[in-house]
């Protein structure tokens, strides 16, 4: 990997910047966008025209700091599904200070996330028709449901020829990749950060799951005081209060954390395409009761006056169930929505 003039396109530099990944040159046209660790350029190819790029520092320049970018890299191999952003390339790079920066190449979303497409109805004052919610909805459970039921993965065909040399003969950090973050064998994964602006919309308008750093095996037993305070860490690094299930945020010792968890972010979600705000921030704006009080015992409310079905409505409200068993699979969530969809188109 190898940069030609100045890395950011958007800090005023009038000479155009270049990046090359895997000796492929790119032209960096400007910022689409930034996270805690990362940020995301919009590039351009000769070949393969307008692509995203993303660019996310390691600090410390040890392997325990690259592998959750390494393990983003692995998510975004792991689901084949038109409803995952696929990976296009990537490469670790070495800097001269000693630090690691891990670029990953996806396709470009220009339709921008979900959250944009809530505010541009939130700036029109207009809601989201619920036929396009409930098609929004659908597409977003196809990719929860490959997330939830991935095949056990053959370790020996994961395949890490991408990554620059020095890591691929690091044989330690690809111990670290196949490592889940808790130990656990369940194959079952979940995405952890479901949320309107980690969705983007295709092309064709189709919803697509991405930034999967989140990404990791569903089942996690909490079982003892040090996996707590390692949950406790990793969940303020991946994942969002305002979408977060209650038994994340409340993480008690001797629980168990499952692909629940993404129903209720997904609930959650589906409230947001049509109230333009999450439940739990709006129960703040109306009662003032804090986000993690109304979280973790479950109080919001539906505006009232609503237009949208009571079927509809009736999905978030499985979904935005305290207890995690109680809340449906994405199969059954899957069933609901085609019924509710036959039900709008009829
Ligand atoms: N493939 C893409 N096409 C277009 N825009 C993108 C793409 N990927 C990311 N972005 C933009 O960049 C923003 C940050 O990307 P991403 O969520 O992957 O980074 P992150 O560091 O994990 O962010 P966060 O901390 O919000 O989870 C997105 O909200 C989106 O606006």
């Amino acid at each position: 990997m190898t940069f030609i003039g100045t890395l950011c396109g958007c800090c005023g530099s009038s000479q155009p910047s270049y990046v090359s990944v895997n000796g492929h040159r790119y032209h960096i046209k400007r910022l689409l966008g930034e996270g805690g660790f990362s940020f995301v350029y919009l590039v351009e190819s000769r070949e393969n025209g307008l692509m995203a790029l993303k660019k996310i520092r390691c600090p410390f320049g040890s392997i325990g700091s690259i592998s959750p970018a390494m393990k983003e890299v692995d998510n975004y191999q792991k689901f084949k599904s038109p409803y995952i952003a696929q990976i296009i390339d990537s490469q670790v790079v070495q800097e001269r200070d000693g630090s690691k920066t891990v670029y990953i190449l996806l396709p470009y979303f220009s339709k921008g996330s979900l959250q944009d497409e809530i505010n541009r109805h939130l700036l029109d004052c207009t809601q989201v028709p619920e036929l396009e919610v409930v098609r929004l909805a659908l597409g977003v459970a196809r990719g929860l449901l490959c997330i939830h039921d991935a095949a056990p993965a053959d370790e020996s065909d994961v395949t890490y020829s991408i990554v620059s040399a020095p890591y691929a003969e690091d044989s330690s950090l690809l111990n670290d990749l196949e490592l889940d973050t808790f130990g656990e064998s369940h194959q079952a994964y979940a995405h952890h950060d479901i949320k309107p602006s980690n969705i983007m919309i295709s092309s064709e308008g189709m919803p697509v799951i991405s930034d999967l750093g989140s990404c990791s095996r569903a089942c996690v037993e909490i079982n003892s005081r040090q996996a707590l305070l390692q949950f406790q860490e990793w969940r303020s690094e991946h994942c969002t209060l305002t979408f977060m299930a209650p038994e994340i945020l409340d993480v008690k010792l001797n629980s168990v954390i499952t692909e629940k968890c993404d129903v209720w972010s997904f609930g959650c979600t589906i409230y947001t395409m049509c109230f333009g705000i999450s439940p739990f921030e709006r129960e703040e704006q109306i009662s003032g009761a804090s986000v993690t009080y109304s979280l973790t015992t479950g109080k919001y409310s539906i505006p009232s006056g609503t237009n949208y079905s009571s079927g509809l409505i009736d999905v978030v409200k499985k979904c935005l169930n305290v207890d995690p068993d109680g809340r449906p699979s994405v199969d059954e969530l899957i069933s609901l929505l085609m019924d509710l969809q036959s039900q709008l188109v009829s």
